[in-house]
């Protein structure tokens, strides 16, 4: 037997970084939504006891320092499965983006294992299977809109966003967020106003959900990467209604209503930069009622 699950990316909407736990991660307090720029995870029937991993993507690690192998050998370890599977990930999702690539696959393991192996796992298991991960893993189990607060694996939901596009430009290079988190341990933040944000998504502001955009990492990637500044500010010329850096980044995302700027975005972009997408953000990762 095999289960395809869809493995969205992510985007932070507002992002603060509250201080440093004494477990060295930071506290933070982010609205995250996802999007439809998705990978795909196929989890199939191996036979023995191993895990395989698969990817189309020659710089994604294929052994154990892939999440969605922590995802499937830690299943295995704590439901005691003595089960051999082949995770096979068709990688759309620019890898150390800013868009929780890595983390999403992970959580599309979960939920497929949870199928394939019949574990009957309730959403609170699937999380303390995520929070072993990664941080970002715990969101990307259910996606949709959230605030993720703790290390950002605290989980509550919010509404949907208004109907909109995103278009998505990732620059060349790719920034370790471990570096960026540390590098602002020694710079000013800027602190977003996320209580602001999270009240314009329950009106469906649109408006104001541009407005409020903010990332306390932006500074410190933008003092790495160059391009960053370029392309917001080429994004404003085109006429983008809100521009923000995703993440620790290098990407960055901009919102509008308008068919028409989406065009004019992407077909500005693409002149500049090679990554570039237009996607709409994605309501649910799946049968969200399944794990409730
Ligand atoms: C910045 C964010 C925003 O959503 O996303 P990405 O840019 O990675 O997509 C996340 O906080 C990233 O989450 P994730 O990528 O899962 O990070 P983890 O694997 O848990 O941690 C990687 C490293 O980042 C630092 N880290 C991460 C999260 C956090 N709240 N504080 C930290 O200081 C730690 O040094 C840690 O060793
Ligand atoms: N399934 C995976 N897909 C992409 N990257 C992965 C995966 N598993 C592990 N990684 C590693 O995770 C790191 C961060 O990648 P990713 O999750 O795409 O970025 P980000 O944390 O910026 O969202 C990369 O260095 C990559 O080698």
């Amino acid at each position: 037997m095999k289960i395809l699950e869809k493995a969205p990316a992510k985007i932070n909407l507002s992002l603060d970084v509250l201080g440093i736990r004494s477990d060295g991660y930071h506290e933070v307090k982010m609205v995250m939504t996802s999007i439809d720029l998705a990978d795909r995870v196929e989890c199939g029937d191996l036979k023995g006891n191993r895990i395989v991993i698969r990817t189309s993507a020659s710089y994604v690690p294929e052994d154990d320092r892939n999440f969605a192998y922590q995802a499937a050998q830690y299943i295995k370890e704590t439901y005691h499965i003595d089960r051999g599977v082949e995770i096979t990930i068709t990688k759309n999702i620019p890898v150390a983006a800013g868009l929780a690539g890595g983390s999403t696959d992970a959580a599309a393991t979960i939920r497929a294992l949870n199928k394939l192996w019949d574990l009957g796992m309730s959403y609170s298991e699937m999380l303390a299977i995520a929070m072993k991960i990664g941080s970002d893993v715990a969101f990307c189990v259910k996606g949709g809109t959230a605030i993720a607060t703790g290390r950002g694996e605290q989980i509550e939901p919010l509404p949907p966003l208004p109907p909109c596009w995103v278009v998505l430009v990732k620059p060349p290079v790719s920034v370790s967020t471990a570096q960026i988190y540390k590098d602002i341990d020694s710079l000013p933040i800027v602190h977003p106003n996320v209580d602001a944000m999270i009240r314009a998504i329950e009106h469906g502001d649109f408006a104001s959900i541009c407005s409020l955009l903010g990332n306390a990492l932006e500074g410190a990637t933008m003092r790495k990467v160059a391009d960053i500044a370029k392309i917001k500010a080429h994004m404003k010329v085109i006429g983008a209604e809100g521009i923000l850096m995703s993440g620790s980044g290098p990407t960055v995302f901009a919102l509008t209503q308008h068919e028409s700027r989406m065009q004019r975005l992407m077909n500005g972009m693409r002149g500049y930069c090679s990554q570039v997408f237009a996607v709409r953000p994605c309501k649910t990762v799946s049968l969200l009622s399944e794990y409730e």
